[in-house]
């Protein structure tokens, strides 16, 4: 197995959140182009909201803005969206893209005045960029150093005024002094079904597809509170409903074709149902160590670790506790089984995905 430290290199995942091939040109469709049409995020909107308009009536540069939360949430999104509101143009690079001090100077170097610059998962910038980062987002100001050892020298170079907008997944990760050199910091939350259902309609509407109000609730319940799966999940029922039926997603169809690609009623997939089966069939609920469950379910300790654990956790599914891993009753339900206490471990009538 590939394994880097970008996470386990698994088959890609109808639910998992970042993005694929078709997500990446389909999203520039999908993505709102302004803060009204942004769904959800009220508290992240709002202050920036406060932001750009301060900056806007000054005729200045806004603030570098800072945003964590997981993949998929819309931080590309809202970067897009405050060049749009600032009327200035907008440059997308990455950390890793970043490895070297000179990799960056010339980015910067090149930014016209006002610029957006978007640096997702600005935490995995090597560490002579980002000190030199440090310099540019206080002073707009870089030392290019020219030569080698003892003979090198520092040519300071003069930026223009620019905003950085920073992506990451953990705020914490950032050293201090970086996280302190931002304006504005937003942190994005999961989303709740009912935003997720705007963002489907929304969706939906420029696919020029027919869905109804039981149809999208039905998809966003499964999306795991992100609008990336959400909108992926979208264009897969699409794909059934046309060649299964006429076109238009209502509840029925969208569980039917859910089914088919293994996204149960809370959007767990085939792996997550794997260890989440193991666990209580196997060992009684647990607790078991994370190699042993990994072995049942014939997977890499970091595949369950990284990839199923993270969303069973944030369910209430699954708990790590000092002993192993442990499943919550709510897992017992989920699965349609029934408690050993009550039951040993016998299953219930409810089916998988009727849950
Ligand atoms: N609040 C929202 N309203 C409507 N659509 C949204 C919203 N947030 C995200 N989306 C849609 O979800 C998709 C993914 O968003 P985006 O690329 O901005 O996520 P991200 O947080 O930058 O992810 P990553 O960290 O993986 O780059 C896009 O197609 C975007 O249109």
């Amino acid at each position: 197995m590939n394994w880097d430290d970008n996470g386990p290199d698994i088959d890609q995942r109808l639910v998992d959140s970042g993005p694929d091939g078709e997500d990446q040109a389909v999203e520039a469709a999908l993505r709102p182009k302004d803060l009204d049409e942004f769904v959800g995020q009220e508290k992240v909107r709002e202050q920036l909201d406060l932001v750009l308009r301060a900056a806007r009536a000054r005729g200045a540069t806004a603030d570098h803005v800072l945003l964590s939360g997981a993949p998929g949430l819309g931080k590309t999104t809202l970067s897009m969206i405050i060049a749009a509101e600032m009327n200035a143009p907008i440059r997308i690079t990455s950390g890793p893209a970043i490895q070297h001090a000179g990799d960056l100077a010339a980015i910067l170097s090149s930014l016209q005045e006002g610029e957006v610059l978007f640096l997702d998962e600005i935490h995995r910038m090597s560490r002579p960029a980002e000190e030199m980062l440090y310099m540019a987002m206080e002073d707009f100001r870089v030392d290019v150093i020219v030569g080698k050892g003892p003979g090198a020298t520092a040519i300071p170079l003069e930026l223009p005024p620019f905003t950085l907008v920073g992506a990451t997944t953990r705020a914490g990760l950032l050293p201090p002094p970086l996280r302190d050199r931002f304006g504005f910091t937003g942190h994005m939350e999961f989303y709740e079904p009912a935003e997720l259902e705007r963002v489907l309609h929304r969706s939906a509407r420029l696919l020029d597809v027919e869905i109804d109000t039981d149809g999208a609730a039905e998809i966003a319940g499964r999306s795991r509170g992100t609008p990336r799966i959400a909108n992926r999940l979208l264009r897969r029922v699409r794909d059934y409903a046309q060649v299964k039926a006429d076109g238009i997603i209502d509840r029925d169809i969208a569980a039917a074709a859910l089914k088919v690609y293994e996204v149960d009623a809370r959007g767990l997939d085939r792996l997550d149902r794997a260890v989440l089966g193991a666990l209580l069939k196997l060992f009684g609920g647990g607790p078991v160590g994370l190699s042993t469950l990994a072995v049942a379910v014939g997977e890499e300790r970091e595949t369950v670790e990284e990839v199923a654990e993270p969303f069973l956790v944030r369910e209430g599914l699954l708990a790590r506790t000092p002993r192993g891993r442990v499943a919550t009753p709510a897992a017992w339900t989920h699965l349609g089984l029934v408690p050993p206490q009550q039951g040993n471990g016998k299953i219930g009538q409810q089916g998988l995905f009727g849950t």
